[in-house]
């Protein structure tokens, strides 16, 4: 069992770090059943983004081939290299660097990685972009959030929680709830409840990349400017068009010129950038 966290940290006079979203889980039984139901298999290679203190890490460990454990904080590393070395655990690399600096298709070689990860609050939207670009090489990610995003990500259109974030994630994977963690179980106690979900990207990848991009750049602006109808959210610096073409770009479509972003499926989004993109690029 890893050391409590409030104990580690405070043996080397340490302190949790906010701007870092350190809240530690705290609970061995909680980290073992988050890991169980992860679904790791004995060959798998683990990629887990924020390790902290390696309360998930250890069961990770013990149950995959291999683990890159990406962590921000130096100061952690010397506290989790210990943890690990108690704990007998030999097939973890521990990477000292901002998840946003490793090349995670690089770090795949030729094989796939399962992703796992409590990630701080201010990182899990751009986090969760930088998994869509390389889900080619990562067709699973088992994350906990604020449960707040998680709600967010599979809110279906017509309220406020359905944005960016939920129409990309709809686009290209399949979202589900894997088990809801309360904030006691957690050092320092954060304020919010957290969740722990499984992301299964689609097999099937529907457009080239660079038209992707265009589609989630279709996707930013209609969401850009949010209470105003799609005509004049759609128009400006992002996609480069004025309002006269944005309103043929949604007549197009299909689409009553005069909606809201927040109303649009996914499908309707997927027919709005195809007619952008034979129009405007
Ligand atoms: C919510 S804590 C989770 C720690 C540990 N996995 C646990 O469950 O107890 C988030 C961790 O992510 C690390 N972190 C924050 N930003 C990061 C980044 N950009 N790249 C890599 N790690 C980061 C923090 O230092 C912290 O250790």
């Amino acid at each position: 069992m890893t050391t409590y966290p409030g104990v580690l940290l405070k043996s080397s006079s340490l302190f949790a770090k906010k701007e870092l979203g350190q809240n530690f889980l705290a609970d061995p039984q909680a980290a073992a059943m988050i890991v169980q139901r992860a679904g790791i298999k004995k060959e798998d290679t683990v990629l887990e983004i924020g390790p902290g203190l390696g309360a998930l890490t250890v069961h990770i460990a013990r149950q995959a081939h291999k683990v890159y454990a990406v962590e921000k904080d130096t100061r952690l590393i010397p506290l989790i290299t210990g943890e690990l070395e108690q704990e007998g655990v030999d097939n973890v690399t521990l990477i000292n660097k901002d998840i946003f600096k490793v090349d995670i298709r690089q770090l795949a070689g030729d094989g796939k990685l399962l992703v796992i990860g409590n990630l701080p609050y201010n990182i899990s939207s751009q986090v969760l972009f930088q998994l869509v670009e390389n889900r080619d090489v990562v067709p699973r990610a088992i994350l906990m959030f604020q449960k707040e995003l998680a709600q967010r990500i599979v809110a279906p259109p017509g309220g406020r929680d359905y944005g960016r974030l939920s129409v990309v994630m709809q686009y290209c994977s399949r979202v589900s709830t894997v088990t809801d963690v309360g904030g006691q179980l957690f050092f320092p106690k954060p304020e919010v409840e957290s969740r722990v979900v499984a992301v299964d990207f689609f097999d099937t990848i529907q457009f080239p990349q660079d038209q992707e991009k265009y589609l989630f750049r279709v996707v930013k602006a209609a969401f850009s400017k949010r209470r105003k109808t799609l005509r004049n959210s759609l128009a400006g610096a992002e996609l480069g068009i004025n309002t006269t073409q944005a309103a043929q770009a949604l007549e197009g479509a299909g689409i009553d010129p005069v909606r809201r972003a927040e109303t649009l499926t996914v499908e309707e989004f997927i027919a709005l950038f195809k007619v952008c993109r034979d129009s405007f690029i």
